[in-house]
C-alpha cells in the first residue's frame, strides 16, 4: 500500500447525502432452503461497502436478488423505486449495475466497442446498427478514469485479466449506473492490480453507492468504508473495518475456528 492512500471514512458519505439503495427483509427461497434469510442494508452514496462472509453465505445471491436475476420477497429500493419484480434491463435502467465473478466482455471487439455497446444499451435496435462516428464523452471520461485509453482500439481478448475486469466496470459507468455491485473484483488479480483496482473503486465510489463483495481480507482492510458480514443467510454484523475485525460472533461465525481470529486480525 502506497502512503497516498487517504484513511476509509467509516460509512462513507452516511447521513450526509441521499439514501441510495434500501434493502429490507429481503429473502430468497431456492426450493424450501432460504439462502438469503431477511436481509436488511441501508448504502449510501460514497460507501464501499464490503459484503463478506463463509462460502455460501447468499452474497452472490443477495446480488442475484438486487439486479432482478433471482425472485426474492422483500423490499429492494433505489431513491424510493422499488426494485423487487422489475426486469433485470429495468433495474440496470434505474442505475443498478453489477460485475460477475467471471469477466463478460466481447473478446473480440475492441475497448471502444466494448464501452460502445453498453453505451448504447438503452439505444433501438435502429440506432445501435448505425456506428458512432465520434467517441462520446462519457465514453472518453469512463476510459480515463478505468485506466485503458491506451488500449481503446485493441481487441477486449488481449486484455490481462485485471484489465477486463476494469472494462467490465467502465461498461457500467458508461450505462450512468450510480449503485455498483461487483462479484470477487479482484480474484485472480496481482498485487498491484489489486491496487489499480482499489483506487479505481476509491475513484468511482465517491460519487456512487459501490458494493464489493470480497473473500480478500487485505483488499477489505485497505478500501472499505464500511463491511457487512452474511453468514447463512443473514446479517451478523455491520460496522467499520475495525468493529467486524473486534466482533466475537464474526470471529466465531465467519470462519469458526481460533486460526479465523488471525486471519481477520492480520495486518
Ligand atoms: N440457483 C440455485 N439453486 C439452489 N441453490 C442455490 C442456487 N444459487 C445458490 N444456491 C445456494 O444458496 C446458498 C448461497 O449461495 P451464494 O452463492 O449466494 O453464496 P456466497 O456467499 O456468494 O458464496 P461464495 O462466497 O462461495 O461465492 C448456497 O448454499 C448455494 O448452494
Amino acid at each position: 500500500m502506497n502512503g497516498a492512500h487517504t484513511q476509509p471514512a467509516i460509512g462513507g458519505n452516511a447521513g450526509m447525502s441521499s439514501e441510495y439503495l434500501e434493502i429490507r427483509g429481503l429473502r430468497v427461497t431456492f426450493d424450501g432452503f432460504t439462502a438469503v434469510d431477511g436481509v436488511d442494508l441501508t448504502l449510501f452514496q460514497g460507501d464501499l461497502r464490503f459484503l463478506i462472509g463463509p462460502n455460501g453465505a447468499g452474497k452472490t445471491t443477495l446480488v442475484d436478488a438486487v439486479t432482478g436475476l433471482v425472485p426474492a420477497t422483500g423490499s429492494v429500493t433505489k431513491s424510493g423505486a422499488e426494485l423487487l419484480g422489475r426486469k433485470v434491463h429495468q433495474i440496470a435502467r434505474l442505475g443498478v449495475g453489477r460485475t460477475f465473478q467471471t469477466a463478460s466482455v466481447f473478446e473480440e471487439l475492441t475497448v471502444l466497442q466494448n464501452l460502445d455497446i453498453a453505451a448504447g444499451s438503452g439505444r433501438s435496435p435502429l440506432t445501435m446498427l448505425r456506428r458512432r462516428k465520434t467517441v462520446l464523452p462519457q465514453i472518453e471520461e469512463a476510459l480515463e478514469t478505468i485506466g485503458l485509453a491506451h488500449l481503446r482500439d485493441r481487441p477486449a481478448g488481449i486484455l490481462a485479466h485485471g484489465q477486463k475486469q476494469w472494462l467490465e466496470i467502465g461498461m457500467l459507468l458508461v450505462q450512468d449506473a450510480d449503485v455498483l455491485l461487483l462479484d470477487e473484483p479482484v480474484a485472480g488479480m496481482s498485487h498491484d492490480e489489486r491496487e489499480e483496482t482499489g483506487n479505481l473503486l476509491r475513484r468511482i465510489g465517491a460519487e456512487r453507492t459501490v458494493v464489493v463483495v470480497e473473500h480478500d481480507m487485505d483488499f477489505m482492510r485497505a478500501f472499505a468504508t464500511s463491511v457487512t458480514v452474511l453468514a447463512r443467510g443473514k446479517v451478523i454484523a455491520d460496522g467499520s473495518v475495525e468493529e467486524i475485525q473486534a466482533d466475537p460472533m464474526v470471529q466465531q461465525v465467519y470462519l469458526g475456528t481460533a486460526a479465523a481470529v488471525d486471519v481477520l486480525e492480520e495486518h
